[in-house]
């Protein structure tokens, strides 16, 4: 009945690569891909303060597109046009975007006082206060007209635990170091709501109309593997079990999952042993290396050029696409291609153009 309400796939490249299907070449798209590199997203963006745009299913639609109509034919999905932090937003914590700094909480959890007390006893309408997100990606589904698949996502509960607990980014940790190592059974209480507020609002995007999600654990780096065993993994694991246990009891077919740790080589085959289709993988992953773990565990990955090559130059860009395209078994299957992180707004458009336009190459020609 739902899935009726949109028109059908004209590319649905990524959705078959996800499940592990053979494919002409590589599914592509770019983690922030819609973002301050492009000029059209100043553009739309406008005057408005970023979360602003989030909220407004018009401009979040619009700006979640731009990216397939600046690229043509080279973008394989849309990711929607939102923030992880939009859960603690809706577990009642303020975030506010500082422009050229990034987000700032005004009032962070430094320890498990008053506030961390009245967060956990907070019940969490997710349906309801993250209305706006679902609204978006309904309004994306029907601009998009079956053009390339939608991907939703969400923060990882460790990687939201620690912008709550700073207030911000952070270089060195010490407010999520403390947490961890000296309150770790409230951190645990903490990760524990958090992860049923994701899959919950996962479930919702779904319902809403996105195809496939992410989990981005960006933060997954600062944990040593002990630390993740016991503070990230259990909890991303328990999303990629639970999510589609939800979905079918919302009569809605399952969807495919990536996760991303970034920053963490110890967890790619920690991960290879979890109910996730896609592991995602920054730079520090060697191709070959990781495409080798990842078939042995029958999962796909996704990844993981250093977005710092599109300063670089063509030479320097081919080499480091054909390094990628022969270490991911040529990208006919088990590989998605993006970078390794979000593009920067230091990138020139025309430099991510030349690295898909190669990427494209190289796997059709292998
Ligand atoms: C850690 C994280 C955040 N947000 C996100 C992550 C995980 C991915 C990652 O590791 O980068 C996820 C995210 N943020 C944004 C998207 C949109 C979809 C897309 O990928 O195109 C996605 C998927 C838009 C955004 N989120 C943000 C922008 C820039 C806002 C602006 O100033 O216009 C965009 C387009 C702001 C943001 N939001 C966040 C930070 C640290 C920042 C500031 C960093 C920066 O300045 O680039 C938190």
């Amino acid at each position: 009945m739902m899935a009726s309400r949109f028109e059908p796939m004209q590319n649905d490249l990524l959705l078959r690569t996800a499940k592990g299907e053979q494919v002409k070449r590589p599914p592509m798209w770019v983690m922030r891909q819609a973002g301050r590199y492009l000029p059209e997203y100043h553009k739309e963006k406008g005057s408005k303060d970023f979360f602003e745009c989030c909220r407004n299913p018009e401009v979040a639609s619009n700006l979640t597109i731009q990216p397939i109509d600046h690229f043509p034919g080279l973008i394989d999905a849309a990711i929607i046009f939102s923030d992880i932090l939009v859960i603690p937003q809706a577990m009642g914590m303020e975030v506010v975007m500082e422009e050229g700094k990034g987000p700032v909480f005004p009032h962070p959890m430094r320890t498990p006082d008053e506030q961390y007390k009245k967060i956990m006893a907070n019940e969490v309408d997710v349906k309801e206060s993250l209305d706006y997100v679902y609204q978006a990606i309904t309004l994306t589904r029907q601009k998009l007209k079956g053009r390339v698949p939608l991907i939703g996502f969400c923060g990882a509960p460790w990687t939201l635990l620690s912008y709550m607990v700073e207030g911000g980014g952070s270089k060195m940790f010490f407010n999520a170091k403390t947490w961890i190592y000296k309150y770790p059974q409230e951190s645990k209480n903490l990760l524990q709501k958090t992860t049923e507020i994701c899959i919950e609002y996962l479930a919702q995007q779904v319902v809403a109309g996105a195809q496939i999600v992410q989990i981005f654990d960006s933060w997954a780096g600062e944990l040593s593997a002990q630390s993740f065993d016991t503070f990230s993994l259990p909890y991303l694991k328990q999303i990629a079990t639970e999510l589609p246990k939800r979905l079918a009891s919302l009569g809605q077919a399952t969807v495919p999952m990536i996760v991303f740790a970034k920053g963490a080589p110890f967890a790619l085959e920690r991960l290879c042993d979890s109910n996730y289709n896609v592991i995602g993988l920054d730079w520090l992953h060697e191709p070959a290396e990781a495409y080798r773990i990842a078939q042995k565990a029958g999962k796909v990955v996704q990844g993981n050029a250093d977005p710092g090559i599109l300063y670089g130059n063509a030479a320097s860009t081919t080499a480091v696409v054909e390094n990628m395209v022969r270490g991911f078994g040529g990208g006919k299957q088990g590989w998605i291609a993006n970078l390794g992180h979000g593009i920067t707004p230091y990138a020139k458009p025309e430099a991510l153009e030349f690295y898909l336009q190669e990427i494209k190459r190289v796997a059709t020609a292998s």
